[in-house]
């Protein structure tokens, strides 16, 4: 029996979301997450193929315990980890600075160079070395492939990932712009093209990831030239519980001014801005219901989203001069009609626009949202970022066990 199975570990600061699919037809054999990491309330929930989910709520100390107990949920289903059609395990890794450009087999080498890149995602980076530890730990004689969110933008030409600082001191520490959400980007932005007809190459798109992060690129015939998150995750558009792009002087103003430390502010702009830090709320449904019922300040907030995300939309449009589809992802821009309508409204005289009866449709399906004569067309491209790290997580252990 030849292995045929991949898992995928999606291993957040506070959450782990995993996969198990078969990549013989790519089909999910199980799937689920495991949120509130190290609270007393931690739950856990497991869909098998077919339905039937179960849920458990209790204490899960760590990421380390969050694996075992997602062991012993797949065993269960008779999908555990000892079983030997599992082929790999796949991990995202949020940062892989300039090294990584691929999709990589870990090893002891690969391990220290994500760990010497926690500085610069210290929110991500340690989270996914956990689950990559206790994963090699419950089976150390499978490949563990590490697919990396810095990898699809790579592809950035020097004139957008070089911020304009000194070069030498930029060098020496690394700085520059590295983007992520690469898995996202990549998948959307090839569903795209052939929601189109067309191959990746001959179209450019502009993929905006809406989730908790958000991050917007420009795709020129199938590669990144610009994205909207820099040397964190921390630039560019407005997120959930992060700020997103302001004057770095703020900074400077907080420390001096305000007396706050380095790691108040960090957290502050980290996990106390964004829609979280200008409403109270981080959730689009309760920004949209409070909107809905007249609430002013979820309002504001609303249109300072919208606002920062019209001006990528330009921004990204001049970029690439010629654009053939704009792509909503993610958890918003999957979801949540309202913030498409206002986000391209307005833009007729660059050709985009979105129908109204097209845009209220739900459904899981990639689909235009534009009226049938757009010069541009506006799509909702559900992403799969489990999918595509199993995908890339069984091409490279395929090549290599062959
Ligand atoms: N039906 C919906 N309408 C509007 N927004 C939604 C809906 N469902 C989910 N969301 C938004 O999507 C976000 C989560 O997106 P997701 O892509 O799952 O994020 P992440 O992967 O960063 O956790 C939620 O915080 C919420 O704002
Ligand atoms: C990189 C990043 O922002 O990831 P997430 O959206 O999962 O927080
Ligand atoms: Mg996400």
């Amino acid at each position: 029996m030849s292995a045929t199975r991949v898992l995928v570990l999606n291993s957040g600061s506070s959450s782990v979301k995993y996969q198990l699919l078969d990549m013989r037809d790519s089909s999910r054999l199980a799937m689920g997450l495991v949120e509130r990491i190290g609270e007393q309330s931690s739950r856990l929930k497991h869909t098998p193929q077919g339905g039937g989910s179960r849920e458990w709520t209790g204490p899960i100390a760590d990421h380390d315990a969050a694996l075992k107990a997602v062991a012993e949920e797949l065993a269960k289903d008779g999908l555990g980890l000892d079983s030997p059609e599992l082929a790999a395990i796949g991990h995202r890794v949020v940062h892989g600075g300039k090294t990584f450009t691929e999709p990589t087999v870990i090893d002891e080498a690969v391990l220290a160079e994500i760990e010497r890149l926690i500085p610069v995602a210290p929110l991500h980076n340690p989270a996914n070395l956990t689950g990559i530890r206790t994963a090699r730990a419950l089976r150390p004689d499978l490949p563990q492939v590490a697919v990396f969110d810095t990898a699809f933008h790579t592809t950035m030409p020097e004139s957008a990932a070089r911020y304009a600082i000194d070069v030498e001191t930029a060098d020496a520490h690394r700085v520059r712009r590295y983007g992520f959400h690469g898995t996202s980007h990549a998948y959307v932005s090839r569903a795209t093209a052939k929601l189109l007809g067309k191959a990746p190459e001959d179209v450019n798109v502009i993929v905006l990831h809406l989730g908790n992060g958000a991050s917007a690129s420009a795709v020129r015939a199938g590669r990144c030239v610009d994205t909207s998150m820099g040397l964190t995750p921390l630039e560019g558009l407005v997120m959930g519980t992060r700020s997103g792009d302001m004057d770095p002087a703020v900074i400077f103003h907080l420390m001096r001014v305000g007396k706050m430390s380095t790691d108040e502010i960090d957290t502050l702009l980290n996990k106390k801005s964004g829609l979280i830090g200008l409403c109270g709320d981080n959730d689009m449904r309760e920004i949209r219901r409070r909107v809905d019922e007249g609430d002013e300040q979820a309002k504001l907030a609303f249109d300072i989203y919208i606002h920062r995300l019209k001006k990528y939309i330009g921004a990204y449009y001049a970029v690439l001069g010629q654009v053939d589809a704009i792509a909503f992802t993610a958890g918003v821009g999957e979801n949540a009609a309202p913030v498409r309508e206002a986000a391209v409204a307005g833009l007729e005289p660059l050709g985009l626009a979105v129908d109204d009866a097209l845009n209220a449709v739900r459904s899981d399906e990639p689909r235009l949202i534009s009226p049938a004569d757009a010069r541009v067309a506006v799509a909702v491209v559900p992403t799969d970022e489990e999918l595509e790290i199993a995908t890339q997580t069984y091409a490279l252990v395929g090549e290599e066990s062959n």
